[in-house]
This record gives C-alpha cells, structure tokens and sequence, in this order.
C-alpha cells in the first residue's frame, strides 16, 4: 500500500484517536420483526422517546410490519441549484447506471424500495410518538428527493491521519444505514462529545435521525453527529438510504409542540435550499462555514 495522498489528511484537532471506549450505554436495539402492527407500534412508541439521549438506534432487519406504500422512485429527482434564496432553478440529479454488472440496477432499485418503506414505518411511528396522528408527516414527502449512497472505504496506510467521512450530522428526517461487519462508524457522545464506535450488529440497519426530525420535533428528537475512521486492514462498505423530504417543503417545529411555556427552538428554513448547502460543503475537510442547524435555532 503506497503512501496517503495529503489531500486525506486531516487538521490535527478533527484527526481520531483510537483507544478503547467503554460506552456506558448501548446503542438502543429494536426489533419490528413482531408481525402484528399494533404490537410493534405499542413497543416501539413507548421506547423511543427515551432513546433521544443517543440519536441513533438500531433497528432489526427482518421488520414485518408495511407502512403506508411509498411514492415510486422517480428518477430524475429535482433539487435547487444553489442555497441562494432567489435563484429558482433546478438541478437534475440522474442515476448514472453502469453496465455491469447487468443486475445492479435491478437490485438497487429494489433494495431502495424495501429501504423506503421501512422509512416510512418509521416516520409513522415516530409521529405516534409524539402524540399525533401516525400520517402527520407523510404529506412533506409526496416529492421526496430522498436517495441511496454505497460507499466504499479502501483499507488507508495512515489511519491516524485520515477520516473516512469526517464529522457531520444527517441533514434529512432519518438515515437507514446498512454496514458490513468492519466498523468504523463512531457517534459524538451527546453528553461530553466523546466518540464512541456503533458496533455493527449483524441483519440490523443503523437508524440516524437527521436534522428535518430534530426541528419538527422542537428537539424531542436529536441528530447526533457521527463520523467513520478507517483502518490499514480491511476495506468496508456502507449503504446509507437518506430519507428526504420534498425539496419545497420549508421546515419548522409542528404546531402541535408548540405553545407559549415551550415556544419554537426553530426559524423556518427550506428544506432544498438547506441540503443544497450542505450538498456542497458537508465533505469538505473542514468545518468553515458549512451551514448546520444551530444557524436557524430562534433566538433565546
Ligand atoms: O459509512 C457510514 O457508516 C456512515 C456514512 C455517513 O455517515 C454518511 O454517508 O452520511
Ligand atoms: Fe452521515
């Protein structure tokens, strides 16, 4: 293995330290393989707000349970061009398939589609969570632009140095995030900002809620950052499903959550013009002026 390029290397402050990390709370595992509805709702409404000291939780794959049918992947999806308020235009973003192999296609499009479902699960039961109606939020995703990445993360001569993906949080509602047995994917301890690996778990996905959730929610939800380090050893891959609302729909805390004695922690902002922000900056080796949430929390 040659040597790092220095374009990977990491400012010293945002480079890992591998040590071990007792984290003293687990990654809370959930099981919807329970295959009538009412029960899964039953147990899973009543754990998940307690999980919110985390932001990220498992969720086992063999989950039985259909939520409502999601809306066909369309391909091209539109997104705004820039993050500037006035500019109107769109980009089209176009899956650009390869030939072989030939059943690529075919299979992602079908791994998105189970994926999306369980997405929606979710966001029904999240919203059961919070006291409303399971459909309260389906309507901001009639035009989702919500996709699927499969990153590949090559084994890396200098570790220490470099970040597989540095620190960031999910922009989206929620992230499904399915990961082979490597590890590497670490969460900043909400308490002291302590990274702690997420151990994968064999057939469960990784379930991250992303900024839209945290907003809706008045922050009963929370996005917890996260990162991936490498290692000199093994390669590893990821599919992370970003569950993303229409790019038109403009974000704020829901009424219902709201009222005098707990006023909105929020401003408004448009959702396409946000991911388009973060589209461009989020990667970036630095943090310099990626616009995250915090910029809209309304003021004290
Ligand atoms: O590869 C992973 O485990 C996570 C990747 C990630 O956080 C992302 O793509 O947003
Ligand atoms: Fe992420």
């Amino acid at each position: 293995m040659g040597e790092i390029d220095p374009a990977f290397i990491q400012e010293t402050e945002y480079r890992p330290i591998f040590k071990t990390i007792e984290a003293d709370e687990e990654i809370p595992l959930i099981d919807l393989s329970v295959s009538t509805p009412s029960d899964t709702e039953r147990s899973c409404v009543k754990d998940w707000r307690s999980e919110q000291e985390v932001g990220i939780f498992s969720s086992d794959q063999s989950w039985g349970a259909v939520g409502t049918k999601a809306k066909d992947r369309e391909d091209p999806t539109l997104i705004p061009a820039s993050d500037d308020p006035d500019d109107k235009e769109l980009r089209v973003l176009t899956n650009q398939w390869p030939h072989k192999p030939s059943e690529l296609r075919e299979l992602c499009q079908e791994y998105t589609r189970q994926v999306e479902k369980l997405a929606f699960k979710l966001l029904e039961l999240i919203s059961l969570s919070l006291g409303l109606p399971a459909d309260r939020l389906n309507g901001y995703f009639k035009d989702q632009i919500s996709f699927a990445r499969f990153n590949h993360y090559p084994p890396c001569p200098a570790p220490h140095l470099a970040l597989g993906v540095g620190r960031h949080k999910d922009g989206g509602a929620l992230t499904i995030l399915s990961q082979d047995d490597v590890g590497g994917l670490q969460i900043g301890r909400r308490s002291d900002g302590e990274w702690i690996p997420v151990k994968p778990i064999p057939d469960a996905f990784i379930i991250n809620i992303g900024n839209c959730m945290q907003v809706w929610s008045n922050d009963l939800y929370w996005s917890a950052e996260h990162r991936v380090v490498v290692n000199s050893q093994r390669e590893r891959l990821s599919i992370p499903f970003f569950f993303f609302p229409s790019h038109y729909v403009d974000i704020k805390p829901l009424d219902e959550l709201i009222n005098e004695q707990n006023p909105a922690k929020y401003k408004e902002f448009n959702w396409g013009k946000f991911f388009a922000s973060r589209n461009r900056s989020d990667y970036k080796k630095r943090e310099g002026e990626n616009i995250q949430i915090d910029h809209f929390k309304a003021s004290e």
